[in-house]
């Protein structure tokens, strides 16, 4: 029996009842496991065109399993105890999830912070094998990292070419390259697109290396593919993907809530696959992940979606726009009654009665959702390119993140060149405001906060945290994200960067111009040659950051820049300033 479970209540599942059956009718679901391109328009046809192999992968995945599994045990025979993942985005965050929901350990290298990078190339290195994963093969960050490790291999004696496994695109740069110096090189699907890719080698091989069960992960997703892929009104897919994208105003804040689940960290790779799907031409649907216990998210343009533990959740049961799986097939709840969609669409062909909404409690529109992780993987892939359908955008693109890859390097090409002067500086933090003059004579830490947080848009804002710092040693800055919220009312993303420039990066830029940002950087303990590069690994992380602000700034977003030139003290001044706006 598969474990794949969505029930909706208000808005989400008014959406349900509205457009599922347009859905059907379309035969939408169909024709995307038919790898149909024309779904999204002719504007994205060419692009759709080349990236929708991911939906026979449960399948075409499977020889990959094998030649993983003997290469497990070859490093293991060799004593390799410790595997390290470069990789930016796609090509680390689903590994990310699958081992820690499978409990395995892996490092993820997904920063260009000097500090970060010299603890992953000088801890064990004798017992460490990277896997260095880039669909592109030309990702600054991964190839950075890659020539760190190859430069710390040689200088401890080991041969880099039976440490270091390469994951890429068949005729990419680096396949070539890596190939050139022995390294041995995994290819993965071209036709799947990065943050579609968590069932790929991209996925499979960094953690079936670590030692999750892959196969089975495997065997999980591929339960569920023809459910997926049924022109049916119990769908999950055209459900999740109505309930995300559908809902009268638009909800576009969807709140990723862990209320229990048992896939460790699944917000922040839905974050990406969500956010740089649908974060464009000025639209698109922000992902807020709320971990922990969750504040309330009652804002008129949330829409709360509850990850609880497979094996359901008692706390919706019998409520209008559900679907569940049972061993007989798939059961639509209405009115508290288990009917196949059939009968339903027979009956009521209009939308199904919908929760009143003064029943709903704190949020005017919840998506509750159920299942594995390998179920989900491809779940959640299949929804949101429904929901790019719904929408009207392209899915599979990222048109803005190259206008911030262009302006990082244009400011590597003046490395060392003074940053602009700050408007002022408050104790251990330099502050600079961009994207409009609306600082005014604010000259303190808290001032600047309060006045960006004054461009804050009530009905439809976010705040957008960026800290381009150490996401272990610095993990404690994360609260503020909650701080804050309770502070606005407003929805909060907190990311890590460079991490993020590759996950909500793209909305951020292309989405709707309705968010404020606050960029926090920090000058190293110590700085790290990129061996081979005419840049160090400080320079390149603050090039990354003036590059984005710049972008942002340019997009008429207000960015506050804060720069630390004393780690602790001025970590210690952001975290009052941003914990207690306007003190
Ligand atoms: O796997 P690559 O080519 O290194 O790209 C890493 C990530 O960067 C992006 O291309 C842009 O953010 C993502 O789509 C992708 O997952």
């Amino acid at each position: 029996m598969s474990s794949l479970e969505i029930t909706a209540r208000g808005a989400a599942a008014d959406a349900i009842s509205r457009h599922v059956p347009q859905l059907v009718k379309d035969q939408v679901a169909s024709k995307l496991f038919a790898q149909d391109a024309t779904l999204w328009g002719d504007a994205a046809e060419d692009e759709a065109g080349k990236r929708l192999s991911w939906v026979g992968l449960p399948r075409s995945s499977r020889p990959l399993l094998g030649e993983i599994a003997a290469l497990r045990e070859e490093l293991r025979g060799e004593g390799v105890s410790r595997i390290v993942l470069c990789g930016m985005g796609g090509s680390s965050l689903a590994p990310e999830v699958i081992c820690a929901t499978a409990g395995v350990d892996i490092v993820i290298l997904d920063s260009s912070a000097p500090d970060v990078v010299r603890r992953a190339v000088s801890t064990d290195l004798r017992k460490t094998a990277v896997v260095v994963s880039s669909k592109s093969g030309s990702t600054v960050e991964t190839d950075s990292q890659r020539r760190a490790f190859e430069q710390a291999f040689t200088d401890a004696g080991v041969d880099a070419t039976r440490r270091i496994i390469v994951v890429t695109d068949p005729g990419s740069p680096l396949d070539g390259e890596a190939r050139t110096a022995g390294f041995r090189v995994i290819n993965a699907d071209p036709d799947v697109g990065g943050r579609y890719s968590a069932l790929t080698a991209f996925g499979l091989v960094p953690s079936g290396l670590a030692g999750a069960d892959v196969g089975a992960l495997l065997d999980d997703a591929e339960a569920v593919a023809d459910l997926l892929a049924a022109d049916d009104e119990g769908n999950p897919a055209l459900r999740l993907a109505a309930a995300m994208a559908g809902t009268e105003p638009l909800r576009d804040k969807l709140v990723l809530v862990d209320a229990g689940t048992e896939n460790i960290g699944f917000g922040a790779w839905a974050e990406q696959l969500i956010a740089e799907s649908t974060g464009k031409d000025g639209t698109g649907i922000l992902p807020v992940v709320a971990d922990g216990e969750a504040p309330q998210h009652t804002y008129a343009d949330a829409n709360v979606v509850r990850l609880v533990a497979t094996g359901g959740d008692d706390d919706d049961e019998g409520v209008d726009g559900s679907s569940a799986l049972t061993d007989d097939g798939v059961a639509t709840v209405v009115d508290g009654r288990p009917r196949h969609p059939d009968s339903i669409a027979a009956e009521t062909p209009g939308p199904a009665d919908v929760v009143p909404e003064e029943d709903l409690g704190d949020s005017g529109s919840v998506i509750t959702v159920a299942g594995t992780l390998g179920a989900q993987l491809l779940l959640w892939e299949a929804a949101t390119a429904i929901a790019g359908r719904l929408l009207g955008i392209n899915p599979f693109d990222q048109p803005d993140v190259e206008s911030a890859k262009e302006a990082a390097r244009g400011l590597l090409d003046q490395a060392g060149s003074a940053q602009e002067e700050p408007a002022f500086v408050d104790g251990s933090v330099e502050v600079r405001a961009l994207g409009g003059s609306w600082l005014g004579d604010e000259r303190t830490l808290p001032g600047a906060v309060s006045a960006l947080l004054s461009q804050l848009d009530e009905k439809a804002g976010y705040v957008a945290v960026m800290a381009y710092l150490d996401r272990e040693q610095d993990a404690d800055l994360e609260q503020v994200a909650r701080e804050l919220f309770d502070h606005t009312g407003r929805p909060v993303t907190f990311g890590w960067g460079p991490r993020f420039l590759h996950s909500t990066g793209q909305y951020h830029k292309g989405g709707p111009a309705n968010g404020v940002f606050i960029q926090v950087t920090a000058a190293p303990e110590e700085d790290l040659a990129v061996p081979g590069r005419e840049f160090t690994f400080g320079e390149f992380i603050a090039a990354q950051a003036g590059g984005d602000a710049q972008v942002l700034a340019e997009h008429g977003r207000p960015v506050l820049r804060l720069h630390l030139t004393s780690h602790g003290r001025g970590l210690g001044q952001v975290r009052s300033a941003l914990s207690n706006p306007g003190a």
